[in-house]
């Protein structure tokens, strides 16, 4: 088993938690869901914390929790929005590389249902689009490793990290 790090980041519904499940097993390590350690530590759904302390707050408290992640984290999928802390992904990048889970805009909009369902952070009128241009950039600057999730399997999706590992 190689035993390592991985961070993996991306758009939501990039497929960060479904792949990560698998590739933790894989290579034999833990796995966190950082949406999940933040929705069991504040005790709600992420979509309370959003509604409760808006997008500024929603990103803060997500910040404590991804500096948080222990340095045996084994994979990490991150929530979409993680890329918005630097001093975050920062600490993350330290622990491992960081697994950009790439997919395109209209495939996105194929995968993802309903935003706000979704819990997706946006501004009042902001669209997908807009949501992918800004985010675009983000995820591409912190990338090591960049995967392209649009007409493949999870399972052959690992496949493609493992290679480049
Ligand atoms: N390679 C793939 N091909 C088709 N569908 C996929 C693929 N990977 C994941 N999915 C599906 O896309 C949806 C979103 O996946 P997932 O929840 O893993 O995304 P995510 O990146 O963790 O999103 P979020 O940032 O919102 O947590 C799920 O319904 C999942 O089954
Ligand atoms: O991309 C986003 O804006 C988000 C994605 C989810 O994983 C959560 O982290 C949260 O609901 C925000
Ligand atoms: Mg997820």
């Amino acid at each position: 088993m190689r035993k390592t790090n991985l961070i993996l980041i991306g758009m939501p519904g990039a497929g960060k938690s479904t792949v990560g499940v698998l590739l933790a097993k894989r290579l034999g390590v833990s796995f966190i869901d950082t949406d999940i350690l933040m929705q069991t530590g504040e005790g709600c759904y992420l979509q309370e914390t959003i509604a409760e302390h808006g997008i500024d707050g929603f990103r803060r408290i997500e910040a404590r929790y991804l500096l948080s992640v222990p340095p045996d984290c084994g994979v990490v999928a991150t929530g979409g929005s993680a890329v918005y802390s630097r001093k975050a992904m920062t600490h993350l990048k330290s622990l491992g590389p960081a697994v950009y889970l790439k997919i395109g805009l209209e495939a996105l909009k194929k995968r993802l249902g309903n935003l706000d369902k979704r819990g997706v952070l946006r501004m009042p009128g902001q669209t997908i689009d807009m949501i992918y241009e800004e985010r675009r950039a983000l995820y591409g600057a912190y990338a090591d490793i960049i995967v392209s999730t649009v007409g493949v399997t999870p399972d052959q999706v690992v496949t493609a990290v493992l290679r480049q590992l």
